[in-house]
């Protein structure tokens, strides 16, 4: 089992009567039923195996540093961080752990990574607590379907080779970060996915939230690298056409409140790749968007 780390909110108080900032509502988890959940994943040995820049490991702290002092008045939790190791495979069971534990409780985890091997450990969690039929939502520049040993570029992969009832849906594939080998595997593993241009100019997005009804539990992933590189510019792989802004926020909304949506990961922010915090800062308000939209959990 990895180290637990917990996180020290902090953040500005402007009357010590009123709790209406996330630093002043969030509680330490402790089994609670009906909530969202907050758990770190510090790892960035799966961007390290890929052979990209390595730095995601801090994105926990500083995506809640970011959020901190977000207005905010519901109930919200936080799990604590699993301290990723040269083990990837033990972490990635040591998050999946953590987030059975939060699903065992009927509440909701969202998950702040890591790289991307960070969905790999929400996927264990959610295939633990779920029987039946998964689709796997993943709004990203990559497919992150290499057959190779496991990294933030394979999850995929590992995934779909061992579990027959789990699909994968990808949004927002960028052509220049995918060579010809990993669209020849998503067509054999049959996954519906879309590139930048088809998100932007066709009815993809309708015809994706309608296949998502049919599914036992959804579980959603963003990667980062997915926004554009002058909203994002702190992840390992850049796009410089990626998801604006409004339209990752205007995503996440409409997913956000499936019936069936039952955890969501943010993933591959490395702060010390950043601008200004520019990074973190979009993650932070995704989250807080996430949080707003979805009514109950
Ligand atoms: N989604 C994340 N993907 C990988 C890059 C994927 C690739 O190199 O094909 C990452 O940043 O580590």
């Amino acid at each position: 089992m990895n180290r637990i780390e917990k996180y020290n909110y902090n953040g500005r108080t402007d009357d010590e009567a009123v709790h209406e900032r996330i630093h002043q509502v969030i509680k330490d988890y402790n089994g609670e039923s009906g909530v969202p959940v907050i758990t770190g994943f510090s790892s960035d040995e799966g961007v390290k195996r890929n052979k990209g820049t390595v730095g995601a490991a801090e994105g926990p702290f500083k995506v809640r540093e970011k959020m901190s002092s977000y207005a905010f008045m519901n109930d919200l939790y936080d799990f604590g961080t699993i301290i990723g190791t040269e083990n990837l495979e033990q972490s990635q069971q040591s998050l999946g752990d953590a987030v059975y534990e939060i699903y065992k409780n009927d509440s909701f985890p969202i998950i702040i990574g890591g790289g991307h091997e960070t969905f790999y450990g929400h996927y264990l969690g959610g295939r633990q607590a779920f029987s039946g039929k998964i689709a796997i939502l993943n709004f990203d520049a990559h497919l992150d379907l290499r057959d190779e040993i496991p990294s933030s570029g394979t999850m995929f992969h590992q995934i779909l080779s061992a579990d027959q009832e789990a699909d994968y849906y990808c949004l927002g594939l960028q052509p220049q970060g995918n060579t010809k080998k990993l669209y020849d595997t998503a067509d054999k593993f049959g996954v519906r996915y879309y590139t930048i241009d088809e998100v932007r100019e066709t009815d993809a997005i309708d015809k994706v939230a309608e296949q998502l009804e049919n599914y036992d539990a959804v579980l959603m992933t963003l990667c980062m690298d997915s926004i554009q590189q002058s909203a994002s510019p702190g992840v390992s792989a850049p796009s410089p056409n990626g998801y604006t802004p409004l339209e990752i926020h205007k995503l996440i909304s409409r997913f956000a409140t499936l019936p069936n949506l039952k955890s969501f990961d943010v993933s591959e922010v490395s702060p010390p790749l950043d601008i200004n915090d520019q990074t973190s800062a979009m993650a932070a308000s995704i989250i807080h968007k996430f949080l707003s939209v979805r009514a109950s959990f």
